[in-house]
Parts: structure tokens; C-alpha cells; sequence
């Protein structure tokens, strides 16, 4: 298949999935229920559109602070109940998981309430403000039996393992410097967005940043030593309190074990050309190796569209497009989505299966320690923590 007829049934599918046959109609068990918190922006994508072809899973409610923004939600999304408040929507007995997507400060008072619930939580990233909140959502998932997912969805697709697969191989060499970077045009985002509000956990860092880092960590197997350069470029607030405090632009380098360098850029609001044009966005990963590099084009939603180039110092130049696994017995169509992959391994954690991948408690903990190194460094300072408490107080020293 050329690949403009390729990426055209792609896209066509990825936003009309076929249908799985309903699991109550096939008699089996009923579906994995989920309830959204937020009428959210990012939910038809992340769990809406993956959840239609995928047999074990229901979207079953939906809550916003507004009772009827949920119920125009519902309607538009074919969402079979609405509640007014996320409490009600953590406390029905009919959800059994619930996708959080709410902005990053909201993370960990809604995940700690959900899980004690007794709910799975799918959970947006980056997964909390600070880590001190995450290690707390985490033992708290532990101690009830519960599944908690970071939601790295890139991480999930057969692209990204493909990479991660040439550079375990051997094939380049080891690792020397990692490159990630995501920018997007600054009329991408308005000034309104939670994106930049320091209050609800905003900032470049936050954002495409953790990502990046996400990256780094992920293809180099190891975590930063130190930080060896940070600066940014701060958002001009409309709110006088957060003035200095949000990065809109974000660049760091870093030193990893073995004499690995990475830097990473993530732009909320990358400047216009010549002040008029918009710059189109940037989601690229290049890992040098001491034998050749890997160059990823759309390394974060390579479901849409992506290419690897594998350049060896002494071979030939080739590129790879990888939409599904080898391994035929591994489960997955070209039109499936990160978000896709993520849900069927969410699902397989949660009914005891083992997942084709995951992200680990501690894999979510190394990324979010550097993001608060990063932003220490750039002397933005922490996230601030919900003001939230548990009552068993994990987060009371
Ligand atoms: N995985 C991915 O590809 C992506 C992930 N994300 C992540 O998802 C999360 C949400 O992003 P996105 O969907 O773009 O965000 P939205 O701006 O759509 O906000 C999400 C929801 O937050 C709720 N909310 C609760 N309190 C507030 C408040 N004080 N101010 C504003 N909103 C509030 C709103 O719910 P209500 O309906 O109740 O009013 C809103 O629907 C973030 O953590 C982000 O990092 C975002 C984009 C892509
Ligand atoms: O998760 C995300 O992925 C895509 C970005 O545009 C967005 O800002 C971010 O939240």
C-alpha cells in the first residue's frame, strides 16, 4: 500500500474504529466500566474512540462541575450516564475505572478519592505535581489492589518499541547523545489554557516536557546524573501571582551514566517565522550511537503518521514505518492509536493479563523526581502540591 493511501485509511479508521461486538451480546462478562472525571478535551482521543473497538471495554459515565456540560458530553459521545460532580461520579458502584484527564494539580486528589473508591485509574500525565503525591497515589493503589497507569501512551505503540528494539540490538552501538524535542505554533494554545496556569500544575515542563524526559529516560534505560544546563523562556502571565513562574519554553541538558548527554526542548509557544508565519510543530527524537544514530519523526502519537531513520556510519541510510508488531501473536491493527495499544494493556493489568507493556510506579517516579529537578534548576520552583490531605495522611510528615 503507497503510504498517502496508507496514512488515508489510517486516519479514516483511527477516527471511524470499527465496532467491537458487544461483550454482554456475546454473553461473556460484562465490560471494564469506565466514568471520566471533566468533560475533557483530550478524553475523546486518550479513551472514547480506542474504548469503541475494544470488546472488554464500556464508556459508561461521564462528570463535569457543570451538570449540563456533562450531559452535552454524554450526548455528542454516546456516554450512557452523566453525574454533576466527580464525587458522585467516583461513587457509583457501576464504574469500575476511571480515566482522570483533569489538569495536572487536580491529578492526585481525584486519583488518591478514586482509588479509595476502589476504582483503576487511568491517569493523564505528567501524574501529579510533585513526587512526593505520586509515591502516595501508587502505595495507595498497592494497598488497595488497584491498577494506576501514568498514561505514556507513545510508549505503548510498536513504533517506539521498534526503536527501543534497534538500539537494544546492538546494531548502532551504544548510546552517546539523545535529542527530544516537541514545540508547537503559540496559536496552538490560548493564554487561558491550564497549560499555563501555575496554580492548576502548568508549564512547557509539565506539558510536552515530561515527554521528553519520558523519552530520554526510555531510550537511553537509565536515568540522569545530573543537569548540565537549563533555560527557559517564561510565559507572560495573565495572572500578576504567577508572573516568572511558568515556563512556556523549557530547554535542558543532561549528563546519564556511560557518558550519555541528552537535551530536551518542549515549546508551548513557538515564535512565528519573521513574526507572521506559524512554525510547524516539532515531535522529534534522534538518539546518537557510537555506530550511526536513529532519527524519529513524530516519536509521541506515531499512530498518525511516523518515520524511523536508522543512518549506520558505515551502511546504508534506511527508514521504517511501524504500525503493528512482528510478532503475530501480539495484538494490534495499523489504525490503532498510542491511546489504543495503551488501553488494551491497561485492560489486560486490570482483568490479571500480563500487558504487552507497562509503565512502572518507579518508571513514573524517575520521571517526575527529574521533572522537579528541571524546574529546581531553572529556578521556576516545584509544581505546587494539591491541597488536598489523605486521611491516611501518606503526605503528612
Ligand atoms: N495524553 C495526551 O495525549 C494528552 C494529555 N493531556 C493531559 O490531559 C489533562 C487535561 O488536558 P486537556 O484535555 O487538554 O484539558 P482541558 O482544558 O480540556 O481540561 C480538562 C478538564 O479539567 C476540568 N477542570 C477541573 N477543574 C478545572 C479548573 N479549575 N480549570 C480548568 N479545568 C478544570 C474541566 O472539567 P469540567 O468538564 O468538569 O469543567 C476540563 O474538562 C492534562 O493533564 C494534560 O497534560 C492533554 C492533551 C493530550
Ligand atoms: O499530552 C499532550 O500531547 C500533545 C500536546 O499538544 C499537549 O500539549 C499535551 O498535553
Amino acid at each position: 500500500m503507497s503510504s498517502a493511501v496508507g496514512f488515508v485509511s489510517r486516519v479514516y479508521k483511527i477516527y471511524n474504529p470499527p465496532k467491537a461486538v458487544s461483550a454482554t451480546q456475546g454473553g461473556s462478562a460484562r465490560p471494564l466500566r469506565f466514568g471520566i472525571l471533566g468533560a475533557a478535551q483530550i478524553a475523546p482521543a486518550a479513551l472514547i474512540r480506542p474504548a469503541v473497538s475494544h470488546l472488554e471495554v464500556e464508556v459508561y459515565a461521564v462528570a463535569a462541575r457543570d451538570r449540563n456540560k456533562a450531559q452535552a458530553f454524554a450526548r455528542k459521545h454516546g456516554i450512557p450516564k452523566v453525574h454533576g460532580s466527580y464525587e458522585e461520579l467516583i461513587a457509583d458502584p457501576d464504574v469500575d475505572a476511571i480515566y482522570n484527564p483533569l489538569p495536572n494539580m487536580l491529578h492526585f486528589e481525584w486519583t488518591m478519592k478514586a482509588l479509595e473508591a476502589g476504582k483503576h485509574v487511568l491517569l493523564e500525565k505528567p501524574a501529579a505535581d510533585t513526587v512526593e503525591e505520586t509515591k502516595a497515589m501508587f502505595e495507595l493503589a498497592e494497598k488497595k489492589g488497584l491498577v494506576l497507569l501514568e498514561a505514556f501512551h507513545y510508549r505503548f505503540h510498536p513504533a517506539t518499541q521498534r526503536v527501543k528494539a534497534i538500539l537494544d540490538g546492538g546494531e548502532l552501538g551504544k548510546v552517546k547523545h539523545i535529542k527530544t524535542v516537541m514545540t508547537v505554533p503559540r496559536a496552538m494554545f490560548s493564554a487561558a489554557d491550564i497549560r499555563f496556569d501555575y496554580g492548576l500544575g502548568g508549564g512547557a515542563m509539565m506539558d510536552m516536557g515530561c515527554y521528553t524526559m519520558n523519552a530520554i529516560r526510555y531510550f537511553s534505560s537509565s536515568n540522569p546524573i545530573s543537569i548540565l544546563d537549563v533555560s527557559h523562556r517564561a510565559f507572560q502571565s495573565l495572572k500578576a501571582s504567577d508572573t516568572g513562574k511558568v515556563d512556556e519554553e523549557i530547554t535542558a541538558s543532561f549528563s546519564l551514566p556511560n557518558d550519555v548527554t541528552a537535551k530536551l526542548t518542549s515549546d508551548l509557544r513557538s515564535p512565528n517565522v519573521l513574526g507572521i508565519i506559524p512554525r510547524l510543530p516539532e515531535l522529534d527524537a534522534t538518539i546518537e550511537c557510537e555506530g550511526g544514530k536513529i532519527e524519529v519523526y513524530n516519536f509521541v502519537l506515531p499512530s498518525l503518521y511516523h518515520t524511523i531513520t536508522v543512518t549506520p556510519r558505515n551502511g546504508r541510510v534506511r527508514r521504517e514505518k511501524v504500525y503493528t508488531f512482528k510478532e503475530g501473536s501480539l495484538k494490534g491493527e495499523p489504525w490503532w492509536e498510542t491511546y489504543r495499544y495503551q488501553l488494551e494493556a491497561f485492560v489486560d493489568k486490570v482483568k490479571g493479563r500480563v500487558p504487552q507493556a507497562w509503565i512502572t510506579k518507579e518508571d513514573t517516579l524517575a520521571n517526575m523526581e527529574w521533572i522537579e529537578k528541571v524546574y529546581t534548576e531553572a529556578g521556576l520552583g516545584v509544581r505546587p502540591k494539591s491541597a488536598y490531605v489523605h486521611r491516611s495522611s501518606y503526605l503528612v510528615a
